[in-house]
């Protein structure tokens, strides 16, 4: 699946802003970004909910629409549609029944972890157990893609872990899976690939690893010691220079070079080296720490 310059406004706001996204077969990729980054809206083009102003979307090799058509693709979307009165299990059979190969709806409910949810009414279920049955239906036509917004959002920590594991389960068989979230632990943690989008751009796209390299690899940390902080940012390696109180941080590039520079000049009290985190990467990507969401 391919975006090529893909743009798409509402109104004054670009949305998606000349993305270039290239996604292979077998990939669990993270769309990763801030509250209003452009995550929803990039989903939306990739499914043919909405087509780009400029650019181009495909999806297996033409648009997004017949993709969709031939069962190719399943989606779990942050706005759910009220379904009334019929179970788990007849929601989960009806979908099934519109793919042409699907899975059988008791393995569909297994790998969401819902089996005990299958008679139950789908309007009768906690905001929890309502995203299951989502991922469930996402699930049931054994898509070769699946599209996964935010879906996380309502669960707690053991259903969190039990979600991913499902989710790791179903990408493990070949299939491609993209999911947004703002979680940078989340995207580290289950995706091969992380593409973090800023204001309807990409602004890194790589492993975890990767990016923790290009943003700067290690931070180096010292007590000034009354000494100043000039010239600090001379030192090889070093990338920038943040200084509080007493204490100089180093982003550097090269931690073992920057070490040394500083033992040469006999400034290593209170000596610490870390690697960068993601927290970091981000900030430094966008100028801001990620919202996290109230737990
Ligand atoms: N239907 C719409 N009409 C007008 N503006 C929209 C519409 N959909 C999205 N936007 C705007 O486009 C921008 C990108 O929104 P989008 O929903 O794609 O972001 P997101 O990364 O998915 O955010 P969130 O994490 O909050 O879901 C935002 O500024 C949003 O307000």
């Amino acid at each position: 699946m391919c975006f090529a310059g893909a743009v798409k406004s509402f109104g004054a706001v670009r949305a998606v802003d000349g993305v270039d996204l290239e996604i292979r077969r077998g990939e669990t990729v993270a769309l990763l970004g801030r509250n209003g980054a452009g995550k929803s809206t990039t989903i939306s083009l990739l499914l043919g909910l909405n087509t780009p102003d400029a650019g181009a979307v495909e999806l297996f090799g033409g648009p997004p629409e017949r993709a969709v058509r031939a069962g190719l693709v399943g989606a779990m979307l942050q706005e759910a549609r009220a379904v009334t009165r019929v179970t788990v299990r007849e929601l989960v059979g009806f979908v099934a029944g519109r793919y042409p190969d699907p899975l059988p709806v008791a393995r569909v409910l297994e790998l969401a972890g819902i089996p005990e949810l299958a008679g139950r009414r789908v309007d009768r279920l906690s905001g929890g157990q309502t995203q299951r049955v989502r991922f469930a239906v996402a699930l049931a036509g054994n898509p070769a893609l699946l599209v996964l917004d935010e879906p996380t959002a309502a669960l707690d920590v053991e259903a969190r872990r039990a979600f991913w594991d499902a989710m790791r389960a179903y990408a493990r068989g070949g299939r491609t899976v993209l999911f947004s979230t703002h979680y940078l632990e989340e995207a580290d943690a289950y995706a091969d690939r992380i593409v973090v989008l800023d204001r309807g751009r990409i602004v890194a796209d790589g492993t975890g690893e990767q990016l923790r390299r290009a943003a700067g690899g290690s931070l180096v940390a010292f007590d000034l010691a009354g000494r100043g902080s000039a010239g600090l940012e001379l030192l090889p390696g070093v990338r920038a220079v943040e200084v509080r109180g007493d204490r100089a941080r180093l982003r550097t590039d090269d931690s073992d070079a920057t070490v040394i520079a500083l033992a040469e000049l006999g400034a290593i009290r209170g000596l610490e080296v870390v690697p960068a985190s993601l927290d970091d990467v981000f900030l430094t990507l966008t100028g801001t720490l990620g919202e996290r969401e109230p737990v």
